[in-house]
């Protein structure tokens, strides 16, 4: 897409309850017409109290916010960043209105989620779309996104550190246990989806770009993988796998697996004795990584008897907030960058989703940035 006079970015991500009283109303936006039983709800609701009821997705995206806001700074770049989230305060929609209101008239989104599938790009494209119907700014605010950037260089760069020091702290654990030659695993993982999610996160039109047979969610993870493995001289010949975590939904309905924890047991029955485990489909450590990694996966291998090193999640890393603002700046006009890197084959993604792009299986809602966008941007020439 051409380069455009951007005025604001906007970092849409998903919120999190501030407060035990926040939890149960929280879940409730989370789940509205998902489908998701009530006991799953119950079971979920228990790791927020564990944290006194208060997710750390959000001062993780304030820290965020501020990083890439003195990064802007830094390159003496004038473009304020604005933070709204799906599900808890402050919402997409009031943020919008708060940009409109400070003036600004065309904004470019960035969302904490890499990769494509609907509830990582649509939906957050979704939220941006109704927010602009609600609000009445339709036609008067201009809302674009960023690239999902699963094979940016930004978001890779803090994984291949993670994953070099996690090899080496696990090594270490086994040498300090006297089997320094036991067999070590790396195990990405990532948020499952519903399999129908999956099958559906892919450009449909003929002309639209590369289909994958599993889906780009889970080729886009399985290639980021291989790029941070490729850039670790330590991992070569250790064994990896893609794995996924925190489902929910129905038991009849069936979600991508193998669950890390069923993994976990697996791996060790075949002889595993150390893991590095790589939340390879998060951008900070909120709860799906402080309660479903830290917590059980860790206690699982505390059970069996593993070593174990989970790697951070890119976060405020510096190579990751350098990357966001890269991001930004392919897309603007003012200080433009032309190269779009990436470190897999199957990008750079794309600036505009192709038609029924990670379609919404539940019907059509407004979207932003899409060639078949009914709100945000007029689209003369959809581009890349
Ligand atoms: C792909 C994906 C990402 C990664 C991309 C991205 O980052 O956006 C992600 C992130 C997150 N998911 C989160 C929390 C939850 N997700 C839920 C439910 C669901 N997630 C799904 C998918 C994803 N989720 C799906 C298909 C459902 C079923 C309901 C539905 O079809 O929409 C539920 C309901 C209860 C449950 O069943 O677990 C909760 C509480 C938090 C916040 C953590 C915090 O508070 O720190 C974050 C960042
Ligand atoms: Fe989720």
């Amino acid at each position: 897409m051409a380069p455009k006079a951007y005025d604001a970015v906007v970092l849409a991500s998903f919120g999190g309850p501030e407060g035990q009283d926040d939890v149960i109303p929280f879940l409730r936006n989370v789940t509205r017409g998902r489908g998701i039983p009530d006991e799953r709800l119950e079971e979920v609701s228990h790791h927020y109290r564990a944290f006194g009821g208060v997710s750390p997705i959000n001062s993780q995206n304030r820290a965020l916010r501020a990083a890439m806001e003195a990064e802007l700074r830094r390159r003496g770049i004038d473009l304020p960043v604005f933070w709204g989230n799906r599900n808890w305060e402050p919402f997409i929609a009031d943020t919008l209105q708060e940009a409109y209101d400070a003036g600004h008239r065309r904004v470019l989104a960035v969302t904490t989620s890499a990769y494509s599938c609907y509830s990582s790009c649509r939906q957050y494209r979704e939220d941006l779309g109704m927010a602009l119907v609600k609000t009445g700014l339709e036609g008067r605010l201009e809302v674009d996104k960023v690239r999902q950037y699963f094979d940016h260089p930004g978001f890779v760069e803090p994984f291949v550190e993670g994953v070099g020091e996690g090899l080496a702290k696990v090594r270490a654990g086994l040498a300090e246990q006297g089997t320094p030659d036991a067999p070590v695993h790396i195990m990405f993982s990532t948020h499952s989806i519903p399999m129908g999610d999956a099958e559906a996160a892919r450009p449909h039109d003929a002309e639209g770009g590369p289909a994958y047979e599993e889906g780009a969610y889970v080729a886009q993870h399985l290639a980021t993988a291989q790029a941070v493995l490729d850039r670790i001289p330590e991992a070569a010949g250790v064994e990896w796998s893609l794995v996924y975590q925190s489902r929910s939904g129905a038991p009849h309905i069936p979600w991508l697996e193998p669950d890390i924890s069923d993994a976990l047991r697996d791996r060790y029955e075949g002889g595993t004795r150390g893991v590095v485990i790589v939340p390879l489909g998060f951008v900070s450590d909120h709860m799906e990584v402080a309660w479903d990694l830290d917590t059980e996966a860790l206690e699982t291998c505390g059970e069996l008897g593993i070593v174990a090193d989970r790697v951070p999640t890119p976060g405020t890393h510096v190579k990751f907030v350098e990357g966001l603002i890269d991001l930004i700046l392919e897309r603007t006009v003012e200080n433009n960058i032309a190269d779009r890197p990436s470190a897999t084959a199957l990008g750079p993604w794309f600036d505009v989703c192709r038609p029924n792009c990670c379609a919404n299986r539940r019907g059509e809602k407004p979207t932003i940035a899409a060639v078949d966008s009914t709100v945000g941007t007029p689209l003369p020439n959809p581009g890349m």
